[in-house]
Protein backbone atom coordinates (compact mmCIF):
# COMPACT_ATOMS: atom_id res chain seq x y z
CA UNK A 1 0.00 0.00 0.00
CA UNK A 2 0.94 3.33 -0.87
CA UNK A 3 1.38 5.32 2.03
CA UNK A 4 1.14 9.22 2.60
CA UNK A 5 3.60 11.26 1.18
CA UNK A 6 6.30 11.34 3.76
CA UNK A 7 7.60 14.82 4.55
CA UNK A 8 11.10 14.31 5.11
CA UNK A 9 13.84 14.92 2.93
CA UNK A 10 16.74 13.21 4.70
CA UNK A 11 19.07 12.84 2.14
CA UNK A 12 17.98 13.86 -0.44
CA UNK A 13 19.37 16.76 -3.54
CA UNK A 14 17.11 19.82 -4.96
CA UNK A 15 17.33 22.67 -7.09
CA UNK A 16 15.77 25.59 -6.88
CA UNK A 17 15.05 27.86 -10.33
CA UNK A 18 14.25 31.21 -9.62
CA UNK A 19 13.61 33.94 -12.42
CA UNK A 20 15.20 37.07 -11.91
CA UNK A 21 12.39 38.77 -13.92
CA UNK A 22 10.86 40.60 -10.38
CA UNK A 23 13.22 39.27 -8.26
CA UNK A 24 12.18 41.03 -5.33
CA UNK A 25 9.34 38.58 -5.62
CA UNK A 26 11.15 35.59 -6.48
CA UNK A 27 13.39 36.26 -3.54
CA UNK A 28 11.08 35.79 -1.13
CA UNK A 29 9.30 32.35 -2.84
CA UNK A 30 13.66 30.94 -2.97
CA UNK A 31 13.22 31.70 1.21
CA UNK A 32 10.42 29.85 1.58
CA UNK A 33 11.16 27.50 -0.49
CA UNK A 34 14.67 26.95 1.59
CA UNK A 35 13.08 27.25 4.55
CA UNK A 36 10.71 24.33 3.97
CA UNK A 37 13.56 22.12 2.96
CA UNK A 38 15.84 23.19 5.69
CA UNK A 39 13.38 22.43 7.94
CA UNK A 40 12.69 19.16 6.97
CA UNK A 41 15.80 17.36 7.23
CA UNK A 42 17.63 18.65 3.85
CA UNK A 43 21.20 19.84 4.37
CA UNK A 44 22.10 22.99 3.08
CA UNK A 45 24.63 21.74 0.73
CA UNK A 46 22.01 19.59 -1.08
CA UNK A 47 20.87 22.25 -2.69
CA UNK A 48 21.50 24.00 -5.50
CA UNK A 49 19.82 27.68 -6.18
CA UNK A 50 19.82 28.48 -9.78
CA UNK A 51 18.83 32.29 -11.53
CA UNK A 52 17.93 32.71 -15.04
CA UNK A 53 16.88 35.66 -16.34
CA UNK A 54 12.98 35.48 -16.58
CA UNK A 55 10.58 32.45 -16.57
CA UNK A 56 10.70 31.93 -20.00
CA UNK A 57 14.36 30.41 -19.49
CA UNK A 58 13.54 28.33 -16.77
CA UNK A 59 12.11 25.17 -18.48
CA UNK A 60 15.46 24.41 -20.38
CA UNK A 61 17.27 24.84 -17.29
CA UNK A 62 15.16 22.80 -15.50
CA UNK A 63 15.44 20.26 -18.23
CA UNK A 64 19.45 20.26 -18.00
CA UNK A 65 18.78 19.85 -14.38
CA UNK A 66 16.28 16.74 -14.50
CA UNK A 67 18.73 14.74 -17.04
CA UNK A 68 21.84 15.46 -14.66
CA UNK A 69 21.42 12.88 -12.23
CA UNK A 70 22.07 15.47 -9.66
CA UNK A 71 18.85 16.26 -8.38
CA UNK A 72 15.80 14.16 -6.48
CA UNK A 73 13.69 17.64 -7.52
CA UNK A 74 13.23 20.67 -8.89
CA UNK A 75 11.27 23.78 -7.68
CA UNK A 76 10.61 26.39 -10.28
CA UNK A 77 10.13 29.56 -8.50
CA UNK A 78 9.37 32.84 -10.36
CA UNK A 79 6.69 35.58 -11.09
CA UNK A 80 4.90 36.47 -14.02
CA UNK A 81 3.04 39.77 -13.49
CA UNK A 82 0.50 40.30 -16.37
CA UNK A 83 1.68 44.04 -18.26
CA UNK A 84 -0.15 46.03 -21.28
CA UNK A 85 0.46 43.29 -23.90
CA UNK A 86 -0.22 39.74 -24.56
CA UNK A 87 3.32 38.53 -23.45
CA UNK A 88 2.12 37.50 -20.50
CA UNK A 89 -0.22 35.02 -21.89
CA UNK A 90 2.76 33.62 -24.02
CA UNK A 91 5.19 33.00 -21.14
CA UNK A 92 2.63 31.70 -18.33
CA UNK A 93 2.02 29.37 -20.95
CA UNK A 94 5.17 27.69 -22.42
CA UNK A 95 6.54 28.15 -18.87
CA UNK A 96 3.90 26.36 -17.70
CA UNK A 97 3.57 23.50 -20.46
CA UNK A 98 7.50 23.67 -20.07
CA UNK A 99 7.91 22.44 -16.70
CA UNK A 100 5.12 20.26 -17.45
CA UNK A 101 6.26 18.32 -19.85
CA UNK A 102 10.31 17.73 -17.91
CA UNK A 103 8.63 15.90 -15.14
CA UNK A 104 6.82 13.59 -17.12
CA UNK A 105 9.72 12.91 -19.88
CA UNK A 106 12.25 12.32 -17.10
CA UNK A 107 11.00 11.38 -14.38
CA UNK A 108 11.71 14.08 -11.99
CA UNK A 109 9.28 16.02 -10.00
CA UNK A 110 9.79 19.17 -11.47
CA UNK A 111 7.24 21.41 -9.00
CA UNK A 112 5.43 24.95 -10.62
CA UNK A 113 6.22 27.64 -8.62
CA UNK A 114 6.16 30.32 -10.50
CA UNK A 115 3.24 33.15 -9.94
CA UNK A 116 1.13 34.14 -12.76
CA UNK A 117 -0.99 37.17 -11.51
CA UNK A 118 -2.84 40.16 -12.76
CA UNK A 119 -0.62 42.69 -10.79
CA UNK A 120 1.70 42.89 -8.54
CA UNK A 121 -0.20 43.02 -5.32
CA UNK A 122 -1.73 39.71 -6.04
CA UNK A 123 2.73 38.02 -6.46
CA UNK A 124 3.22 39.98 -2.72
CA UNK A 125 0.40 38.32 -1.41
CA UNK A 126 1.78 34.51 -2.64
CA UNK A 127 5.24 35.82 -1.57
CA UNK A 128 4.78 35.27 2.10
CA UNK A 129 2.09 37.55 2.89
CA UNK A 130 -1.69 36.91 3.37
CA UNK A 131 -1.79 34.37 0.77
CA UNK A 132 1.20 32.17 2.14
CA UNK A 133 4.61 31.52 0.65
CA UNK A 134 4.13 29.94 -2.81
CA UNK A 135 7.61 28.86 -2.77
CA UNK A 136 7.19 27.04 0.82
CA UNK A 137 4.56 25.11 -0.48
CA UNK A 138 6.20 23.68 -3.32
CA UNK A 139 9.17 22.76 -1.84
CA UNK A 140 6.91 20.54 0.47
CA UNK A 141 5.62 18.84 -2.62
CA UNK A 142 8.56 18.80 -4.01
CA UNK A 143 9.74 16.30 -0.96
CA UNK A 144 6.10 14.67 -0.51
CA UNK A 145 7.47 13.92 -4.12
CA UNK A 146 10.49 12.67 -4.51
CA UNK A 147 9.21 10.22 -1.01
CA UNK A 148 6.26 8.95 -2.85
CA UNK A 149 8.09 7.92 -5.95
CA UNK A 150 10.54 5.87 -4.02
CA UNK A 151 7.28 3.75 -2.65
CA UNK A 152 5.83 3.17 -6.37
N1 LIG B 1 7.28 39.96 -18.02
C1 LIG B 1 7.91 38.96 -17.31
C2 LIG B 1 8.94 38.21 -17.85
N2 LIG B 1 9.32 38.44 -19.12
C3 LIG B 1 10.61 37.98 -19.62
C4 LIG B 1 10.58 36.53 -20.12
O1 LIG B 1 10.44 35.60 -19.04
C5 LIG B 1 11.88 36.19 -20.86
O2 LIG B 1 12.96 36.34 -19.95
C6 LIG B 1 12.08 37.09 -22.06
O3 LIG B 1 10.92 37.03 -22.89
C7 LIG B 1 13.34 36.68 -22.86
O4 LIG B 1 13.23 35.34 -23.29
N3 LIG B 1 9.53 37.23 -17.13
C8 LIG B 1 9.13 36.98 -15.83
O5 LIG B 1 9.68 36.09 -15.16
N4 LIG B 1 8.11 37.72 -15.27
C9 LIG B 1 7.49 38.70 -15.97
O6 LIG B 1 6.56 39.36 -15.43
C1 LIG C 1 4.64 39.10 -18.32
C2 LIG C 1 5.30 40.07 -19.22
O1 LIG C 1 6.01 39.71 -20.12
C3 LIG C 1 4.87 41.49 -19.05
O2 LIG C 1 5.15 41.89 -17.73
C4 LIG C 1 5.56 42.42 -20.03
O3 LIG C 1 4.90 43.65 -19.89
P1 LIG C 1 4.21 44.31 -21.20
O4 LIG C 1 3.14 43.33 -21.65
O5 LIG C 1 3.60 45.62 -20.70
O6 LIG C 1 5.29 44.49 -22.21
Amino acid sequence: MITEGKLLGTGKRFAIIGSRFNEFITSKLIGGAMDALLRHDVKEEDINTIWVPGAFEIPVVAKKAALSGKYDAIICVGAVIRGSTTHYDYVCSEVSKGIAHISLETGVPVMFGVLTTENIEQAIERAGTKAGNKGFDCAMGAIEMVNLLEQI
